[in-house]
């Protein structure tokens, strides 16, 4: 019986055991998810603040003329109170100077030594070209939430409100592994020979989430080397490619068993990709791939990323799909969800011709997968579908 993929999903984030949290210096934090939620320490800004260079002014003063009596620059606020007809001086990122309430912006303000007159329209109202204090944001407010993905924007949101540092999950140590003795490494000569690609693939695709990269490079179709080569790993998630589907060759299960494995599902209503399995080693999670190039890539995207992403503390790991319109007839799909290699031509979907999951320069073409749920009708262009974007 093939496993439907949500459920699959849903039984494969549900292994995972947590892991403690830690706080790392906000330059370390990219590409992390928070690990608890993140209050602001402090009020954004902190007082009044003048967003232009002008003069601050008294907006019932208008239309002036006033007496400047002093200035305020960013960090080095004037200390004393403006009374009626006064100005100062201010700068942008300034300090309102207590008694101000508007900034009267230079390009319509005419100075004279001490004396400064309305040259403009002025300010149209009260407040005009002043950010309040705690515009942004105020102490206690909550800047980011628990299991929100650490952009740049949320860390420079997270600096901005006191903190040097956050709380997130360790990297996860994820071990690569391809199998197969038709492999050669990336670069080799031997014209007969396959050129290993889904481990730098899976690198690739890795890339951007906190994981530090295990290279177990290339293992043979051996039973005895892969039971050596699984028990010795030390990481929080090994993952295989090849060897995964029913052949005489195909040794990934046998030498997890072996090592002391066990198997927690294996097959998935998936296309490409349904001789997945998820088991595990010890506290160390397995995820076997399949072979097919294409087939390590969805997997990957459906499973490896999510779970990474959930290890890592991402309250939503799931890829999600977004609408998209058919821009040609698709047949009915069969009882796997099938994630076809496409691309976006004019706003519009189109699938490519062939589909056989060891094509990667079809999938090197594609901007995006579209996706065919179990059992779907046929389906017409002009219809709306679902595709994951991949670049
Ligand atoms: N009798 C059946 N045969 C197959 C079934 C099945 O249900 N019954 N399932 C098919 C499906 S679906 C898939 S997908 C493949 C995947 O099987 P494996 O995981 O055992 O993959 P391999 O046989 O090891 O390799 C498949 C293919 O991919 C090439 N490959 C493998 N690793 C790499 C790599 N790291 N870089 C580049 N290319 C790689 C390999 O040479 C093979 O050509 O099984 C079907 N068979
Ligand atoms: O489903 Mo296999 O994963 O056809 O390539």
């Amino acid at each position: 019986m093939l496993i439907p993929v949500p459920e699959a999903q849903r039984r494969l984030l549900a292994l995972a055991t947590d892991r403690p949290a830690i706080e790392l210096p906000l330059r370390d934090a990219a590409g992390h998810w928070a690990a608890a939620d993140i209050p602001a320490r402090r009020t954004q800004p902190a007082s009044d603040l003048s967003a232009m260079d002008g003069y601050a002014i008294r907006f019932e003063d208008m239309p002036g003329p006033w007496t400047v009596i002093g200035e305020s620059a960013a960090g080095r606020p004037f200390p004393e109170r403006i009374a009626a007809g006064q100005a100062t001086r201010i700068f942008t990122g300034a300090a309102m100077p207590s008694g101000a309430d508007t900034v009267l912006v230079q390009e319509e303000a005419a100075r004279d030594g001490a004396r400064m007159t309305l040259t403009g329209e002025g300010p149209a109202h009260r407040g005009r070209n002043v950010r309040r204090k705690g515009l942004d944001f105020v102490q206690g407010d909550r800047l980011i939430a628990a299991g929100q993905r650490l952009t740049p924007a949320r860390i420079a949101v997270a600096a901005t409100g006191g903190h040097g540092t956050l709380p997130v999950r360790p990297r996860v140590r994820v071990a690569i592994a391809a199998t197969g003795d038709e492999l050669v490494a990336p670069g080799s000569n031997d014209p007969a020979a396959l050129p290993e690609s889904n481990g730098a693939m899976l690198a690739a695709m890795l890339a951007d989430m906190p994981v530090d990269i295990i290279d177990l490079g290339i293992l043979p179709d051996d039973l005895d080397r892969l039971r050596d080569a699984f028990a010795r790993v030390d990481a929080d998630l090994l993952v295989t490619t090849g060897g995964a589907s029913v052949g005489d060759h195909d040794l990934v299960q046998p030498a997890l068993k072996a090592a002391g494995g066990s198997i927690d599902f294996w097959r998935i209503a998936l296309r490409p990709g349904k001789p997945m399995m998820a088991g595990r080693l010890g506290s160390m999670m397995v995820l076997g791939l399949p072979g097919n190039p294409i087939s390590a890539f969805v997997t990957t995207l459906l499973f490896v990323k999510p779970l990474i992403a959930h290890l890592a503390g991402a309250a939503e790991p799931l890829p999600v799909p977004i609408p998209a319109i058919l821009g040609e007839d698709v047949p009915a799909n069969g009882p796997r969800i099938d994630y076809l290699r496409a691309a976006m031509i004019d706003g519009r979907v189109h699938a490519a011709a062939i589909q056989d999951s060891s094509m990667l320069l079809t999938l090197a073409r594609s901007t995006c997968l579209l996706i065919r749920e179990p059992g779907a009708p046929p389906a017409r262009i002009g219809d709306s579908a679902e595709i994951l974007m991949l670049a």
